[in-house]
């Protein structure tokens, strides 16, 4: 298997500029497909998970042209629902085109089918299924029930009062609000139970705002949006920097002597994983913001316990951040790492042990007790992107780290290591 081995590294120093956020790029992508105009997408993320959302979108019939090496896509509305008659579409492992690609084509008329990886095949989506389901829709699981591959019949989607789980993933969630405002009725959206990964509707709020569309969001428990809207194109819009790929620089700086200015993101950003550097500050880095930017420089790190349910993503920063710190770090309230690329709290965990670090791995938590002396270890990444990329912080203890398939980034970053190279020194 092909992998690659760093370090020992001992700075990390410089100023980057991090590309566009996944979870943007491909809102934004769908929401300008179902807007009236033409919009102009800066600081698109060029990756496989944006990918397989513009590849499903070609096959169903939207006129787009990419420039910039795919950072720049100029997007033909169609001023409402898909028109396509059939899609049968491979959405890889991305859970932002999956999800709300699901409920968008409900809205037209057509027969399709949504596939993706194997894993894909075994991340749930039932808990929207059975909210499309109460709206009206025709949708059946090909295998295994509540997984994909899905089948939908669609003929439009009712209004009323609809109900959805929120515990397993906010983009189910999200995935009904933005298809909402094409209903044919207006719809409220109860949040039955705990709604996990919170920040992620606000992102899913903002995007629909910069297309015309306001949501009332009654305290993220009930959500109610107006039937028979247009979405209006905002003629241009740019992508800021993905947050969750930031993590790894300023964690980078905390851990390793330098400083590491991310540019991209900041104060303005709509990203809950910005906050990723609240908790590195918790830990005692030293963080400095500004509206696009955030800056990091080491201090003494000390363990950190904190609910992270948050910022999930960012959260696997976390897990490897703590094996420079001071004492236990525990990571709290993550149950669904289990229901991502990989069961990614028995991923972790498995590999920090690999390392030497003492861990416990809970139903919903991890906590992780550093060692002195790690030992070297090749880390499987699991064909996830953000273990390949925070195992990588591994490099600055004295001892080499190996990771195995390192081209796993491509999901959401696919020139991780070479910029990782660029701002680190041995
Ligand atoms: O809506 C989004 O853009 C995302 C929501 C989160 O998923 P969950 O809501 O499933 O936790 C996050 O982990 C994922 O990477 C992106
Ligand atoms: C969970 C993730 O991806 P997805 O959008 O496929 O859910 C992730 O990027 O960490």
């Amino acid at each position: 298997m092909n992998s690659i081995t760093l370090g020992p590294l001992s700075k990390a120093d410089g100023e980057i500029q991090i590309p566009g956020s996944k979870s943007l790029s491909n809102r934004i992508l769908l929401l300008a497909t179902l807007a009236k105009g033409t919009t102009k997408i800066t600081n698109l993320l060029d990756s496989d998970d944006i990918r397989h959302m513009l590849e499903s979108l070609t096959q169903l019939g939207v006129n787009y042209r990419l420039e910039d090496k795919g950072t720049t896509c100029v997007l033909e509305g169609l001023g409402g629902p898909i028109q396509a008659d059939f899609g049968d579409l491979f959405l890889g492992n991305a859970g932002t085109a999956m999800r709300p690609l699901t409920a968008a084509l409900c809205l037209g008329q057509g027969e399709f089918r949504l596939h993706g990886e194997p894993r894909m095949h075994e991340r749930p989506i039932g808990d929207l299924v059975d909210a499309l389901k109460a709206l009206g829709v025709d949708i059946q699981y090909e295998g295994e029930v509540n997984y994909p591959p899905l089948r939908i019949k669609a003929n439009g989607l009712n209004g009323g009062e609809v109900s959805i789980k929120g515990n397993i993933s906010s983009q189910f969630l999200t995935a009904i609000l933005m298809s909402a405002p094409l209903a044919r009725q207006d719809l409220t959206i109860k949040v039955d139970g705990e709604l996990v990964s919170k920040p992620y509707i606000d992102i899913t709020l903002h995007a629909m705002k910069q297309f015309g569309v306001e949501v009332e969001n009654q305290n993220y428990q009930a959500f109610i949006v107006k039937a028979q809207q247009t979405y209006q194109s905002p003629g241009e819009i740019m992508v800021e920097g993905d947050a969750s790929s930031a993590s790894y620089f300023l964690a980078a700086a905390a851990i390793a002597g330098g400083k590491i200015k991310v540019h991209g993101v900041g104060t303005d950003s709509v990203q809950g994983d910005v906050k990723f550097a609240e908790v590195l500050e918790k830990m005692g880095a030293k963080i400095t913001y500004g509206p696009t930017w955030i800056e990091a420089e080491r201090q003494t790190l000390k363990g950190v316990d904190l609910d992270m349910n948050h910022i999930p993503d960012a959260a696997m920063t976390i897990a490897t951040t703590a094996l420079f710190a001071e004492g236990t770090t525990r990571i709290r309230n993550i149950y669904n790492w289990r229901v991502k690329e990989t069961d990614r709290l028995s991923a972790m965990a498995t590999e920090l042990k690999k390392l030497g670090a003492e861990v416990i791995e809970g139903e919903d938590f991890i906590s992780v007790t550093p060692v002195k002396t790690l030992q070297h270890a090749a880390i499987d990444t699991y064909n996830d992107h953000r273990i390949a990329m925070c195992f990588s912080l591994v490099a600055f203890s004295d001892t080499p780290v190996t990771i195995n398939d390192p081209g796993c980034t491509s999901k959401t970053f696919p020139t991780y290591f070479e910029l990782f190279n660029q701002v680190t020194q041995s």
